[in-house]
């Protein structure tokens, strides 16, 4: 069953034959092989709060759902022209603390990233922008082991009433902005979904500074499932997909 997707990332290309498409992702950031570009503006996130509508464990992560029918949570600047909605944001992660990411950094792996997932709105919606090359932009953001990060508590203690996929609760009054890191610095290539159907319509804006995570908020991730109440239970641990090749695409930084 679908549970078991994560299992075998190389076998998606079956039915996603873009899993080896010219733009995939996740990629190795190799930071001395990336370009500082001066022209490269400033990420400007403005998140309403009162947007967060909802916590769902949706098989392969949890998310976390935005109100996007009006302008009221956006990214703009950055590597981006216009305004490009927040949607949703969710983590991926490993069984233990040496693996979880999906983009390494000189071949290192995070045991946690954070995706927040914007759509840009010269497109009517969600749906029409999904396809379109330059219709998402993703904030990637490393956890690394180390202090309890107090601006995660309030997401993982919701976990534990969306254990199997399908369930959801009511998250609200909850502001993204708190779970940045200090700096905004960020590495930026034109990339893909990295989970089926691979859509190769990401911008990915990863930031270069790592948030905390400790070692038991990382237990409280590995507490989910993959699977459904009443199946063969089944962590969800290691919902990562590993590197994909570079295929000559230029990896720019905002920050010298
Ligand atoms: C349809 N949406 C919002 C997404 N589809 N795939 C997603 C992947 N988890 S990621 N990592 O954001 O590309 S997010
Ligand atoms: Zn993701």
């Amino acid at each position: 069953s679908s549970h078991r997707w994560f299992f075998r990332p190389d076998k998606w290309i079956e039915s996603y034959p873009v899993a080896d498409g010219p733009r995939q992702s996740p990629i190795n950031i190799v930071p001395k092989e990336t370009q500082y570009d001066s022209s490269l503006k400033a990420l400007k996130l403005r998140y309403n709060p009162s947007d967060a509508n909802g916590l769902l464990n949706n098989g392969h992560s949890f998310q976390v759902d935005f109100v996007d029918d009006t302008d009221s949570s956006t990214l703009t600047g950055g590597p981006i022209t216009g305004t490009y909605r927040l949607r949703q944001f969710h983590f991926h992660w490993g069984a233990s603390d040496d693996r979880g990411s999906e983009h390494t950094v000189n071949g290192i792996n995070f045991p946690c990233e954070l995706h927040l997932v914007h759509w840009n709105t010269k497109y009517p919606s969600f749906g029409e922008a999904v396809d379109k090359p330059d219709g998402l932009a993703v904030v990637g953001v490393f956890l690394k082991i180390g202090a309890a990060n107090p601006r995660l508590q309030k997401v993982l203690d919701a976990l534990d009433v969306v254990t199997t996929k399908g369930k959801q609760t009511s998250f609200s009054n909850f502001d993204p902005k708190t779970i940045l890191p200090g700096s905004l610095d960020y590495w930026t290539y034109e990339g893909s979904l990295t989970t089926p159907p691979l859509l190769e319509s990401v911008t990915w804006i990863v930031l270069k500074e790592p948030i905390s995570v400790s070692p038991a908020q990382m237990a409280l991730f590995r507490k989910l499932l993959f699977t459904k109440e009443g199946e063969a239970e089944c962590c969800m641990v290691n919902n990562y997909r590993p590197p994909q090749p570079i295929k000559g695409r230029q990896v720019r930084a905002s920050f010298k």
